[in-house]
C-alpha cells in the first residue's frame, strides 16, 4: 500500500490540475511497489500511467505547468467534426478558405522562404451566418482542435486581470498549434461600448492588439463579429483576410431544404423553390431550424404531417420574430 503521504500529494496534484507532479508521484508508488517485491502490481501501475498519458496527449496537449488549470477556465476545448463540405457558401468564401487551408497544409514550404502562411481572419456577418461553423470546419479541415474563447466573458470575469489573461491564451497559441476564434469580438474591439469597463475593455483591445502584431505561432486566429461598424479601424489591418458573411441567398437555401430534407428522408416533392423564395431574408440558422421542425414532425407524426402549408406556416412564425 503506497504511504499516506503519497496519497495526499496525488490528491493534491490532481485537484491542483499538476500532471507532472500527479505522474511522478504515481510512478514513486510503483518503484516502491516493486521495491517490496509486488512486481506485478508494479508493472500493472506502470503500464496505467502510460497508458493515462498518452490517452491524455492525444486528447489535449496543452503544455502541463500550473498556467494549464487557468487556460482550461479561458478557453473552451472543441473537438469539431465538420468539414467545409457541410457549409453552403458563396464561391468568394470558398475562395478564400480554400486558399486559408492551402497555405497552412503548406506551412513548412511558405515559412522556409520566410512568407508567413494566412492565419489572422475576421469574421463579419449578421448572427446565424456560419462564423463559428467556418471555424469549426477550418479546424475540422486542418485536423486541428479548436479553442473557443468568449470575450465579453472573459473581461467580467476577470475585470483587472484580463490582459493578464489575453497573454496566457496567446502564450498558448506558440505551445499549441489550434485554431483559436475568439466569438463575440466586438466586445472589445468597439469604439463605441455603452458598458462601464470602458477603461478595461480599451486596455484589452490595445493588449490584443499588441499580441496579435506580435503573434508568431502557427495556430490560427479567428475572430467572429456582428457588429463590425463600431469595431476599432486599427484592427482590420491586423487580419490577413476579412471575410463579409450575409444571410443565405434564394439559391442557397434551396440548396439547405434540399440537402436536409434528403438526409432526413422526406421523399415528398415539395415544391423548394416556393419554400425558398418565402424564406428570403432568414438566415442559415433559421432555416436549418425550420428544416429541423420539420424533420420532428415526419419522426412524431410522420409523412403526411410534412406539408408545404406547414413548413411556410414555421418559416412565417421565425419572419415574425424579427
Ligand atoms: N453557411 C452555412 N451553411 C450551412 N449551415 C449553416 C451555415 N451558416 C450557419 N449554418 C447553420 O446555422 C447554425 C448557426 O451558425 P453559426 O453558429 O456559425 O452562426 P454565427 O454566424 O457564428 O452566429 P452568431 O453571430 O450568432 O454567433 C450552424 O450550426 C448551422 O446549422
Amino acid at each position: 500500500m503506497a504511504a499516506a503521504e503519497q496519497i495526499k500529494t496525488l490528491i493534491k496534484s490532481f485537484g491542483e490540475g499538476d500532471e507532472s507532479r500527479f505522474y511522478a508521484t504515481a510512478m514513486q508508488i510503483a518503484a516502491s511497489e516493486a521495491r517490496k517485491g509486488h512486481l506485478a502490481l508494479a508493472e500493472e501501475l506502470k503500464k496505467l500511467i502510460d497508458k493515462s498519458k498518452s490517452s491524455k496527449a492525444v486528447v489535449k496537449r496543452l503544455p502541463v505547468n500550473a498556467a494549464q488549470k487557468e487556460l482550461n477556465d479561458l478557453l473552451e476545448l472543441v473537438s469539431p467534426s465538420i468539414r467545409l463540405k457541410d457549409m453552403v457558401l458563396s464561391k468568394d468564401i470558398q475562395e478564400t478558405l480554400a486558399k486559408v487551408i492551402h497555405e497552412q497544409r503548406h506551412l513548412d514550404k511558405l515559412l522556409s522562404h520566410n512568407l508567413q502562411p494566412r492565419r489572422k481572419l475576421l469574421l463579419v456577418g449578421p448572427p446565424g451566418s456560419g462564423k463559428t461553423m467556418t471555424a469549426h470546419a477550418l479546424a475540422g479541415e486542418l485536423g486541428l482542435p479548436l479553442f473557443v474563447i468568449r470575450l465579453d466573458g472573459l473581461i467580467s470575469r476577470y475585470l483587472g486581470e484580463s490582459i493578464a489573461k489575453l497573454r496566457l491564451i496567446f502564450d498558448a497559441m506558440m505551445d499549441f498549434r489550434a485554431v483559436y476564434l475568439f466569438d463575440e469580438f466586438d466586445s472589445i474591439g468597439s469604439t463605441r461600448t455603452q458598458t462601464q469597463d470602458v477603461g478595461e475593455i480599451k486596455r484589452v483591445l490595445n493588449s490584443f492588439l499588441l499580441q496579435i502584431e506580435k503573434d508568431k505561432s502557427n495556430s490560427l486566429i479567428v475572430a467572429a463579429t456582428n457588429l463590425p461598424e463600431s469595431l476599432d479601424t486599427a484592427l482590420f489591418r491586423r487580419f490577413d483576410d476579412i471575410i463579409n458573411y450575409t444571410n443565405p441567398s434564394e439559391v442557397q437555401i434551396k440548396q439547405i431544404f434540399a440537402s436536409r430534407l434528403e438526409e432526413i428522408g422526406i421523399q415528398k416533392n415539395l415544391d423548394l423553390d416556393h419554400l425558398s423564395k418565402s424564406s428570403m431574408g432568414l438566415s442559415y440558422a433559421e432555416v436549418h431550424k425550420i428544416c429541423e421542425d420539420t424533420w420532428k414532425d415526419y419522426l412524431l407524426y410522420g409523412e403526411n404531417r410534412v406539408t408545404e402549408e406547414k413548413i411556410i406556416q414555421y418559416i412565417m412564425a421565425r419572419k415574425r420574430t424579427y
